[in-house]
């Protein structure tokens, strides 16, 4: 079943959230390959559950039925601890609101997930900056989130997300909360990073433009994925 050619493998996955005596059949069975270096668009309406697929392919929820491999390697044996260490060695998130720390710098937020992963402070310090001034964020590098425009802060957020080299990049919404000019400027940034790094990217929107500059469009409805 594991192909590690694949860098993410979604496997038959089935979720249903219950409230009460409604049970809601979310996701029903999506199966998806991500090529290596290859950016997906992860389309479908408000609540038809691309956040919830998100969250399961980035290790942070268990499906009811299915398995994710990620790096060839089955989340869905692994013990919550070994399913952390997979998600740091090789997933990368970016939400659509960033999530930095507020009271650490930039170069402080990109920092901090390489030294989770074993690097030193200097070496991740070097690091850090590097990907800062790939996101033309140089100059901004000592400043704390609450001084950064929505902009820069999601810049940040991409640099924090690829600082440990992930082999996928899972993205949810990640310009939604910005207006269009600076949603657009921060998406080419997004997948020229992407490209470069060689990563895959799964990346939710509901922009049909966004989604139109990506490798290829999934489509998620009524539990099902199509496309
Ligand atoms: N923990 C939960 N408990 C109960 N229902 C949930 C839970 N999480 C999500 N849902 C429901 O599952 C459905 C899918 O939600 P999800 O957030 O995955 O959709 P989405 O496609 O990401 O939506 P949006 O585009 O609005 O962010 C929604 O109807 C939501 O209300």
């Amino acid at each position: 079943m594991s192909d590690p050619g694949f860098p993410l493998s979604v496997r038959d996955i089935k979720r249903t959230f219950v409230q009460g005596d409604r049970r809601l059949e979310v996701l029903k069975g999506i199966t998806l390959d991500l090529r290596p270096g290859e950016i997906v668009a992860l389309v479908g309406q408000s609540g038809s559950g691309k956040s919830t697929l998100l969250h399961i392919a980035g290790l942070l929820e268990r499906p009811d039925a299915g398995d994710i491999v990620v790096g060839g390697k089955s989340a869905g044996a692994a013990g919550d601890r070994e399913r952390t260490v997979m998600r740091r060695q090789f997933l990368g998130f970016v939400y659509q609101y960033h999530h930095l720390l507020p009271e650490f710098s930039a170069i402080e937020n990109v920092m901090l997930p390489q030294m989770l992963n074993g690097r030193s402070r200097a070496v991740a310090r070097r690091h850090a900056a590097e990907l800062l001034a790939m996101v033309q964020l140089k100059e901004r590098s000592d400043h704390r989130p609450g001084r950064l425009s929505g902009g820069e802060q999601q810049r940040v957020a991409i640099a924090r997300a690829i600082a440990n080299a992930p082999r996928v990049l899972l993205a949810d919404e990640p310009t939604g909360n910005l207006d269009s000019t600076t949603a657009d400027a921060v998406f080419r940034q997004l997948l020229a990073l992407v490209r470069e790094t060689g990563m895959a990217a799964l990346v939710a929107t509901h922009n049909p433009e966004l989604a139109s500059r990506m490798d290829r469009t999934v489509t998620l409805k009524d539990g099902v994925l199509s496309g």
